[in-house]
């Protein structure tokens, strides 16, 4: 279907839902024709197919005020609604028997695969991304699988997700307060397997010349509980603008300053203690510069 913003939306027979030519809030981008749509389409790595596939555009009244839907309309029920726009939790996105498996994956990667940092060890997984354009590598069939689900559900605006990073905390570890940055299309999805842990979120440092120095404690706004198998998705404020850590703990006592307790089925009062934490953090590189290895594959 193609609105008269110029927006495509594809249905699947599979019920997927793909778009091209939407900002990250997946409202239609002005002007944006129809040539850019296909063009878009046609770098979604899970298609193929050519202007020939697309219906004429709508125009004229009657059709043409219409929107396309918005692609994440299945995931509305898990917007954290005490969280700014916009923080999606989704308790039990997998199964047990699924985190076993990528947690089974994740420990048969060669030991090279690891990079020890302080707090924590991380793999890098689809390439390195670099400001002008990342070296794609292809993705394990293992992590694919759940690059391609989660883009599915529309996160990353009908881009497929091509890039992973295994992260590793022992009870204890954390992250610093930090933003995901430019590099990213502006949506971070996190499935955690293993144990829970409390993310953090901070408003940015001020750059106001004579503000008074802001501590770390000052700029604390709030924390989400991410369980074991829960998927967690940022974008919009959430992403382009809060700062997020993850606080070196053994244990978390949860306060009402964790604005998902409900959603993610715990109590003010209680204590949980950390076991090892090991979370998928999947998103889309937009800039790729496609090696020989990948062209003709995906
Ligand atoms: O482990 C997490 O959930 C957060 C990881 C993170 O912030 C990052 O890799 O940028
Ligand atoms: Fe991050």
């Amino acid at each position: 279907r193609l609105s008269q913003y110029g927006a495509c939306l594809i249905q699947h027979s599979s019920s997927r839902v793909i778009t091209a030519c939407l900002d990250a809030q997946n409202q239609p981008r002005a002007g944006s024709s129809v040539t850019e749509c296909v063009s878009e389409l046609q770098q979604c790595q899970s298609l193929h197919f050519t202007a020939e596939h697309l219906p004429e555009p709508v125009t004229g009244q009657a059709g043409g005020m219409e929107r396309p839907a918005c692609i994440l309309e299945e995931l509305k029920q898990f917007v954290v609604s005490e969280a700014p726009p916009t923080a999606y939790y989704v308790p039990d996105f997998i199964s047990e028997d699924e985190e076993s498996y990528l947690l089974q994956q994740v420990y048969r990667s060669p030991k090279t695969k690891w990079t020890q940092l302080s707090g924590r060890r991380l793999q890098n997984w689809g390439g390195l991304p670099h400001p002008k354009g990342m070296l794609g590598e292809r993705l394990p069939d293992w992590l694919q699988t759940y690059c391609e689900k989660i883009s599915s559900l529309g996160a990353f605006s009908g881009k497929t997700a091509n890039h992973v990073l295994v992260n590793e905390y022992k009870p204890g570890e954390g992250i610093m307060p930090h933003e995901d940055g430019p590099l990213y299309h502006p949506t971070v999805t996190t499935i955690s397997l293993g144990s829970h842990t409390l993310l953090d979120f901070y408003t940015p440092l001020s750059s106001a010349e004579g503000a008074t120095p802001q501590t770390e404690e000052s700029r604390f706004l709030f924390s989400l509980l991410v369980r074991p198998r829960s998927l967690l998705i940022l974008q919009d404020e959430m992403y382009q603008r809060l700062l997020h850590g993850i606080h070196g703990r053994e244990q978390d006592t949860l306060t009402k300053k964790v604005v998902n307790l409900s959603a993610a089925g715990a109590e003010p009062g209680e204590d949980l203690n950390r076991s090892t934490r090991v979370s998928l953090t999947i998103r889309h590189v937009p800039k790729v510069i496609k090696t020989k290895l990948m062209l003709g594959k995906r």
